[in-house]
């Protein structure tokens, strides 16, 4: 795993662990003997590290974490390097990462390919730099630079890293052959001067004042999360004690977070995020084996919200759009609309004038599907009425080219229904976009039953091309995503048991959501919600009123539709389940007591006995009765794999990473217990279908061996 040679009085120590050469047991000792043998060669005059293949070590072998490990760990190999009697250098391509940058502060001269790129993303993973990168860093580039990069994981170029001091050249051509130069031109220079354990911290004297400030940015940008601040009492060690203590401390704070929840959870995401991009469909046909359709522009149907959204997400990438809406008047509105988004994105430092004006070189407006005969892909995003959605469908089938992809962005219809209307249902699929599309970063896409592995492929090639995480759903009612959400169910129970909107909020956000589900719905319109219960009541051919509180045998909160009929749209009329001050534009929910009164009037007229709801209550039924949910969607093969569902959790609903996901939150509980609790629910609330236990979840938790393994138990402590 480490090659060894000698050329022209260099020991050369080629790091060969594909793919990203981390720094696995083997590559450790390979290191640690190469430069002991090195050392004591009499021939060889300086040492160069470098990666075999696309780069230098991009960190420790993340794999290795969930393992009881072996030595020789990375510190040791590290001081290896630095008390080598003969120089060592660092040559860094690719992404010299985390524990490989570690292994390069180490060598005594870091050399830098120009297009390399340098960083410690370990607080991504709920760590910090634990083989003494807390305690060089600063050494090189002062506290300042040292407390941003650790403390946000960011990747930094090399001609940043040498401006900051932590590479000593940057070179293009051929990396080693500039390697070998650059030695020639320092050798016989006394090392103890490029020994970083032997240096001070220059603006030591300055920790406290940067140490505050600091900190006060971490808890606002990061609630609830305890790495950052873990990185940045480990910097500020480095700063305060002898180098051995500090590193000592840093190894403490090192250990206490690997040893947590939330860096098993935010190492379980790294590889979830990974495997939800592979895929299998129950044909055989896999993301190994299907390859996808170029797509070289798209047409939007619906400037709405959403269309407007998607078609921004895919003129940003540089597809060309054809954006239709149902006349002119509409059209320019929406046009002038998304003109507005991307200078938004110009103000905040997220595009350039000259990329909004190439964005909207390339979009098009259409008051007619006519034009469409030529495009790739058609993504639909009209209102959601699977009439209106099949008649689109229709046309576009006689109107489109016989190879076009024809998608819906259907938040919850049946992907076979619409495609049963076109004469190439292997060319429909979903792709379901979050609000608002050109922020959300996930994009749901979902087969039916005859959808096409070329399909798949392309609409989850395109959604990595735009920026976005893809994750695949078979089609059913809802979708991996909206079929699990029962937060929103559970609440509205909730709140006629007894809790308030704002109490329930306040639970899910110090859990670690963004926001509570109340302000959610206020923000995305009451209205939604209330088309989506319409469309299902049409649906079973019933009609919903303000007293309904069954809808064929299952309990129904009429709560939202209450709102509905007052006009409280949410944050668009300034008024929904909180009230907001329209006046000076302010997106602030404010409690309003006339909601207070209309739950307990609703209350009252049905005859709900009010009681004291616990917050334990609120996460157990908000969450357990998902997590059911989730259970049966694996049971089915809506979703292959826990993974999947975690991640759309994370980028769609912006479930907090540090907790993995409600599927590896479940895992983390313990499934038995999450069980008990569902089938307890389930006794206590027998007219809510989603509370009825998962068969899978069952035979997990009695029958464990005879469940094929999940994938997330491999890298966690998970406990049943
Ligand atoms: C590197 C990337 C930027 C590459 O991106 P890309 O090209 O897009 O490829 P990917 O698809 O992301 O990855 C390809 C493939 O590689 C896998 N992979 C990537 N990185 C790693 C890794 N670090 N380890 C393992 N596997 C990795 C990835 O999963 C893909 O495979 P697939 O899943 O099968 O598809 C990008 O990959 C990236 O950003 N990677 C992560 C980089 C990172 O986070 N690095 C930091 C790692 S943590 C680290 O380095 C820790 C440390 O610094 C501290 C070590 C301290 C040790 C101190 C220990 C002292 C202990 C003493 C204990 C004593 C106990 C006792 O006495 O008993
Ligand atoms: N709003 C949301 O948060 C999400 C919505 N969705 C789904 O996206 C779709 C669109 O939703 P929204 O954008 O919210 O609705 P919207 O009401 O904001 O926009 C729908 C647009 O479609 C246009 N339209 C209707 N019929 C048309 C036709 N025949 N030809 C051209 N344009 C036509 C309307 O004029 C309107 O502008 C729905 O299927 C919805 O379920 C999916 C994810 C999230």
């Amino acid at each position: 795993m480490v090659d060894y040679r000698v050329e022209d009085q260099f020991a050369i120590l080629e790091i060969n662990n594909p793919p990203v050469n981390a720094l696995s047991l083997h590559v450790r000792e390979g290191l640690l003997n190469g430069v002991l043998r090195a050392s004591a060669d009499n021939n060889v005059k300086a040492i160069i590290l470098i990666g075999k293949g696309k780069t230098f070590p991009s960190g420790a072998d993340i794999k290795e974490f969930s393992r009881p490990g072996k030595a020789p760990w990375l510190p040791e190999v590290g001081h290896t390097i630095e008390s080598s009697n003969k120089p060592v250098f660092s040559a860094l391509h690719g992404t010299a990462l985390g524990g490989g940058l570690e292994i390069a502060l180490f060598s005594h001269y870091r050399i830098a390919e120009k297009t390399a790129k340098v960083g410690f993303p370990e607080v991504h993973l709920g760590l910090l730099p634990g083989a003494e990168g807390t305690i060089r860093l600063p050494r090189l580039t002062g506290l300042v630079i040292a407390m941003e990069m650790i403390t946000s994981g960011r990747q930094v170029s090399a001609k940043e890293a040498l401006k900051f001091g932590i590479v000593d050249k940057v070179v293009e051509g051929n990396l080693l052959k500039e390697t070998k130069a650059f030695a020639k031109s320092v050798l016989g220079q006394p090392l103890e001067p490029r020994k970083l354990s032997l240096c001070g911290v220059k603006d030591a004297d300055q920790v406290d004042k940067y140490y505050e400030a600091a900190l006060k940015e971490l808890l606002k940008k990061y609630r609830g999360v305890i790495a950052p601040v873990s990185c940045l009492k480990s910097i500020r060690g480095s700063a305060q004690l002898p180098y051995k203590e500090a590193a000592e401390l840093e190894r403490t704070l090192f250990s206490e977070l690997m040893s947590g929840a939330q860096s098993a959870a935010l190492r379980y995401s790294f590889f979830a995020e990974r495997a939800a991009s592979r895929w299998n469909l129950p044909n055989g046909a896999s993301s190994a084996n299907s390859k996808p359709l170029t797509i070289k522009s798209a047409a939007v149907i619906g400037a709405g919200t959403m269309g407007s959204g998607i078609a921004i997400c895919l003129i940003r990438s540089g597809i060309p759009v054809i954006l239709v809406e149902q006349n002119e008047k509409m059209l320019e509105n929406a046009l002038r609309n998304i003109g507005y988004i991307l200078q938004g994105s110009v103000k905040l430092g997220r595009m350039t004038v000259d990329q909004r004006s190439d964005c909207l070189r390339i979009l098009q407006g259409a008051a007619s599907i006519e034009k469409l005969k030529d495009v790739d892909i058609v993504i639909e995003a009209v209102y959601e009425n699977l009439k209106l959605k099949q008649e689109i469908f229709e046309k576009l089938d006689k109107i489109c080219k016989p190879t076009a992809l024809l998608c819906s962005n259907t938040s919850t219809l049946d992907i076979d229904l619409i495609a049963s209307v076109t004469s190439k249902p292997d060319r429909v699929a979903g792709t379901h976009f979050f609000a608002p599309a050109y922020i959300m970063k996930l994009l749901e896409n979902i087969y039916g039953s005859k959808t096409s592995p070329i399909t798949v492929a392309t609409i989850m090639d395109l959604g990595k091309k735009i920026g976005k995480i893809s994750v695949l759903s078979k089609t059913c009612d809802g979708f991996i995503a909206n079929r699990m959400n029962k937060i929103g169910t559970e609440a509205a129970f909730l709140v006629e048991e007894g809790a308030l909107p704002h109490d329930i909020d306040q639970v899910l956000e110090d859990f670690g959501m963004p926001m509570g589900v109340f302000k959610v719905s206020d923000l995305s319109g009451i209205d939604i919600g209330w088309s989506i219960r319409q469309e299902m009541a049409k649906k079973q051919g019933i009609t919903l009123t303000l007293e309904t509180h069954y809808v064929s045998g299952e309990r129904y909160s009429s709560l939202a539709d209450r709102l509905y009929n007052l006009g409280r749209l949410g944050l668009k009329t300034g008024k929904g389940w909180y009230r907001y001050n329209n006046a000076s534009n302010s997106r602030k929910p404010i409690i309003d007591p006339d909601v207070t009164d209309m739950i307990l009037n609703h209350c009252e007229k049905l005859r709900i006995k009010r009681r004291q709801i616990s917050p334990q209550e609120i996460i157990e039924r908000c969450l357990y009765a998902t997590v059911n949910e989730g259970f049966k969607i694996l049971e089915e093969g809506v979703a292959e794999k826990p993974e999947d569902i975690d991640i759309v959790w994370q980028y769609g609903f912006s479930f907090p990473r540090y907790r993995g996901g409600p599927m590896f939150y479940a895992s983390q509980v313990g499934l038995k217990k999450v069980y008990e609790r569902i089938c307890y629910y389930h006794e206590s609330f027998p007219y809510s279908k989603h509370w009825l236990p998962s068969d899978l979840l069952k035979k997990l938790v009695s029958h464990p061996n005879e469940v094929p393994i999940n994938l997330w138990m491999n890298y966690t402590n998970s406990k049943l």
